[in-house]
């Protein structure tokens, strides 16, 4: 793999800006036939998105991933989401239950509109496996298939079936995958979404590494529909985290969903527990968000998303940051 990069070594470059006011620029994403707001989605990880959460995203028109590590609750939460209006996403796992639970909702026709599988090494027959048991049993549901890290992977599991991929292995915050197992995309992300994008036919979700709110418009720059985000989105008042205090500041818990906490085991241990600065809410953290990608399409020269695909950028090795931080 020539040019190896990641998104501190990246300045994307300014084009002439055709709008008066950032408000102009329209950050809105399609995805499976609905649009929404910013192409940003929270993960589906256990200390990032609860049932609240999941219901203030799709009624004001965000997507949302359900986390699977409650599974007995999402027959209810697939039917609750959708009596009130709402499109119900959720996540599977590949363990034998998963094919129970898939075709217990064809049989009652409690269809969710979006399906994430979610694995650790999703280029694997597993996933594969599922992916075309969902179709049969689904084919309505908008399948997204990961977490893979190669152009090889998105194009196996694009001919299965998956709707979508997602990219990363190993660049999330409370990731250890890259330490104890020496593989992934970790330290690379940027360029592997960009090496993937180039081969898939259908939208890609970048997933993890995301540290500032500039890095949701590069990745959009390398060839993302969607944007994972965890770190990001911790610590907030409605976030399902414990909140306590550390040397007179409130902070929150955020863990890896392959970590001790959420197997509630120490077996295949790939993900750590971490505690992140209590953020005030999640409304705001969105808005920002959306004004600092309005800008970055101003910057792009457009008006739209699609505008920040085709800009210039240069690689500037480990020195954007300069020691400096956003606050
Ligand atoms: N994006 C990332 O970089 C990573 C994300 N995660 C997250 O952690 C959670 C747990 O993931 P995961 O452990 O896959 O889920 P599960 O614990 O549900 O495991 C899924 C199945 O895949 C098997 N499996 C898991 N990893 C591998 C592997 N490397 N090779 C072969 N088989 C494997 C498991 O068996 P067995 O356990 O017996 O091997 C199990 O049968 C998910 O939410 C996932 O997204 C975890 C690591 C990396
Ligand atoms: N290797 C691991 N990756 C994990 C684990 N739990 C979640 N994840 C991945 O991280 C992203 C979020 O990354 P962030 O940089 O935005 O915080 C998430 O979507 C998963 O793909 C884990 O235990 N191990």
């Amino acid at each position: 793999m020539e040019n190896v990069f990641d998104y501190e070594d990246i300045q994307l470059i300014p084009a002439k800006c055709v709008v008066n006011s950032r408000s102009e620029c329209d950050t809105s994403v399609e995805l499976g036939g609905r649009t929404f707001k910013l192409p940003v989605v929270p993960a589906n990880m256990q200390t990032i998105i609860d049932e609240n959460i999941a219901l203030y995203l799709a009624e004001n028109d965000y997507f949302y991933v359900m986390h699977r590590f409650q599974p007995e609750k999402r027959y209810n939460f697939v039917k609750e989401m959708q009596e009130r209006g709402l499109y119900a996403s959720i996540s599977v796992g590949v363990k034998e239950e998963e094919y129970g639970f898939v075709e217990q909702l064809a049989a009652d026709q409690v269809i969710p509109e979006y399906i994430t599988i979610d694995i650790a090494h999703g280029h694997s027959n597993a996933v594969i496996q599922m992916i075309q048991h969902i179709k049969k049993y689904l084919p309505t549901s908008f399948v997204i298939a990961g977490n893979v890290g190669t152009p090889e992977a998105v194009r196996e599991l694009e001919n299965a079936g998956a709707d979508a991929t997602k990219v990363g292995i190993g660049p999330g915050k409370v990731c250890i995958t890259k330490i104890k197992t020496g593989f992934g995309t970790g330290g690379w992300q940027l360029a592997a979404l960009r090496w993937c994008a180039k081969a898939a036919s259908k939208p890609i979700i970048a997933d993890g590494g995301i540290r500032t709110n500039g890095d949701i418009a590069k990745s959009v720059r390398f060839g993302a529909s969607m944007v994972m985000i965890g770190s990001l989105f911790a610590g907030h008042e409605e976030s399902p985290g414990e909140t306590t205090e550390i040397d007179g500041k409130r902070v929150k818990e955020y863990f890896g969903s392959a970590s001790e906490f959420q197997k509630g085991e120490k077996k295949n241990v790939e993900g750590k527990k971490m505690f992140v600065e209590h953020k005030g809410s999640l409304k705001d953290t969105l808005d920002e968000m959306q004004q600092d990608l309005q800008s970055s399409i101003s910057y792009a020269g457009g008006t739209k998303l699609e505008s920040i695909r085709n800009v210039d950028y240069v690689v500037v090795k480990n020195s954007i940051f300069n020691g400096d931080k956003v606050y």
